[in-house]
This record gives structure tokens, sequence and C-alpha cells, in this order.
């Protein structure tokens, strides 16, 4: 039996626990903030439901094989005390969000040699808690090697594609290229399509453009269909459109990842001496939008 506990039960959690727990060699728990009863989950193919082990305090936890965090990326020290109770020597631990910097965030409270960064295209969003859609085919990428392996082979069974990949960092480049423009919706609270414009898709391009080249610097190969595909898929996006997490984010007026997904953009890009005007300005714009949202948690 692989013991497995999830950090955050939200879209992306409570989709892969529901997905894991129906292999019955997997003993599947859930460390929540706000409290759930199972899971329902509406996937591609068909309804799923679970009831997983529910922890809702860390003092409840006990060391596990495998944990899955999928809190935002603003979470991590709200993970730290979750991450004592739940690790043992051998347990991994997979970093599944969003960004590029999951290795970076996490090393000061998992060691190296198990710590597994995550790459996941997935769209889920909640309803309620314990109640989610997955709209769409579930990919994950991670790094190649045993931990990647072992990862890959928790979803085995699963509608979720999961594979190693020998140039991993490209994963999280080209994912974050085509995430990067939804903090355009998220400013204006409109989907792109009905409005684009020269100006409009001058704005996606360099927010794209931008991205690509400092993921290029860091060492990753973003081909430019990727920056031409994120603009088409903007251009595309119809009226009452989510561009995603982020853009559900803030018309939710939650907190958003606005550092992991467009502030490290104009981080990085200092590092190398690239200009990243674009993504500096609305970055700006977005963590300035005020109350009742706020930027980071
Ligand atoms: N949603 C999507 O379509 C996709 C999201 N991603 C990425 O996946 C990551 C997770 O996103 P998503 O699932 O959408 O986010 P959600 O906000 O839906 O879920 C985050 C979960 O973390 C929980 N949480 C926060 N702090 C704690 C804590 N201290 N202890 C326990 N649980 C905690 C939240 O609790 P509570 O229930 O109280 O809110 C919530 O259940 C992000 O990095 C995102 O960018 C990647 C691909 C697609
Ligand atoms: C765009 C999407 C759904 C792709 O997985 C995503 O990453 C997000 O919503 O944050």
């Amino acid at each position: 039996m692989t013991s497995i506990a999830i950090v955050g039960p939200g879209a992306i959690g409570g989709t892969l626990a529901a997905w894991l727990a129906q292999n019955a060699d997997f003993d599947v728990s859930v460390c929540v903030r706000t409290p759930i009863t199972d899971l329902v989950v509406e996937t591609p193919e068909g309804v799923i439901k679970a009831a997983p082990t529910v922890l809702t305090g860390p003092s409840q936890g006990e060391p596990v094989d495998w944990v899955l965090v999928t809190t935002k990326a603003y979470s991590v020290d709200a993970t730290a005390p979750w991450l004592k109770a739940l690790c043992g020597p051998t347990t991994r631990v997979a970093i599944i969000q969003n960004g590029v910097e999951h290795v970076s965030l996490f090393a000061h409270l998992v060691p190296a040699d198990r710590l597994v960064p995550v790459m996941i295209n997935l769209p889920a969003s909640r309803s309620a808690p314990g109640r989610i859609v997955q709209s769409r085919h579930g990919i994950i990428a991670v790094p190649a090697g045993q931990n990647g392996e072992a990862l890959a082979e928790l979803f085995a069974h699963t509608e979720i594609e999961a594979a190693t990949h020998a140039d991993f960092v490209s994963q999280l480049w080209v994912k974050l290229t085509g995430n990067c423009a939804a903090i355009v919706p998220a400013l204006t609270l409109r989907a792109t399509g009905p409005v684009w414009s020269h100006d409009m898709e001058a704005i996606v391009r360099a927010l794209a453009e931008e991205c690509a080249a400092v993921g290029r610097a860091e060492g990753a190969v973003v081909p430019q269909a990727v920056v031409d595909s994120t603009v088409e898929n903007m251009r595309a996006m119809k009226e009452g459109a989510i561009a995603g997490s982020i853009h559900a984010d803030r018309l939710a007026g939650n907190p958003m990842e606005i550092e992991a997904r467009n502030g490290v953009i104009v981080r990085l890009g200092e590092k190398h001496g690239i200009a990243t005007p674009a993504n500096r300005m609305l970055v700006t714009l977005l963590a300035a939008s005020g109350t009742p949202w706020r930027s980071e948690a």
C-alpha cells in the first residue's frame, strides 16, 4: 500500500486526490484548511467520487510515502507544519504548482534529493469545497530520474498523462509562456477576444516574448510557435471565458499568484539584463488593484 497525502485539495489537489483514490493500492489522505466531506469531480471521463481520509491539522498527520503539495505558490510557509508532520526519512514531496520556482521555494523545507517539481497542465475549477470540474485532459511533466519516474507511475491508472522529461526546465517555461498573458483578463476582468485590437495583440505578444526570452536565458527551449499560440489563444478567447486560475482568483476576490507567474519574469529578467516592461507594468497594475483584492496571501 502506497500512502499519499495531498496538501491543499482545491481545484488541482482535489482532482488529483480523486483520481489517485480510484486505485485500491493507494491510501490517500487530504490535508485541508477548509474541511471537506468527500470529493466529487466532473472529469472528461465522467464523474468520479472519492472519500479520502481528511486531516484537519498537522497533529493528525504521520509520515507517508508521498506528499503532493497543491497549494497556491504564495502559501509555501503555510505548508511547513504539514511537511514536518508528513515527512519521514524516505518521504518524497512533489510540488505541483504553476511557475518555475518549485525547487527554490521549497528548498528550505524539503531535502533536495526528495523534492520533485511538477508541471501540470490540467484546467480545473472548484465550485464548493470538494466539488470540482476538470474541464480537459490532464498532463503532468516531471524531471527524468528515479523520483520523476516514481511520481509518473502514481498516475499510471488515471486519465492524467504523466511523463518524465530530460529537459524539464523547458516544460516549465513553455507552460509559463502560455500562462503569462492571462494577467490581461485578470486585470480587465474581460475576455481578450471580444476586445482584440492591434494594441491588445502587441501587449499580449510582448508579455509572451519577454517570458520566452527570460526562459531561454534560463536555459529553456521555448520555440517561437509557443509565443504565437499564446497570442492566438488570447485572440480566440470568447466572451465570458476564464483564462485560468489567476483570472478566476481575481473574479472571486482571492489572492493571486502574481509573483509566481509574472513577477518571476521581471525578477529573472533583471538577473539576465533582459528588459520586461510589459510584465513589469501589468504586475504593478494588478498588484495595485487594491481592496477588496489582495495580491498575495
Ligand atoms: N486550477 C487550475 O486549472 C490550475 C492550477 N494550477 C496551479 O496549481 C496550483 C494550485 O492551484 P488551484 O488548485 O487552482 O488552487 P486552489 O485555490 O483551488 O487550491 C489551493 C488549496 O490549497 C489550500 N490551502 C492553502 N493553504 C493551506 C494550508 N495551510 N493547509 C492546507 N491547505 C491549504 C486551499 O484551502 P481552502 O480550501 O481553504 O481554499 C485550497 O484548497 C497553483 O500553483 C495553480 O497555479 C496549474 C494548472 C491548472
Ligand atoms: C491555463 C491552465 C488551466 C492550464 O493548466 C492553468 O495553468 C491555470 O489555470 O492556472
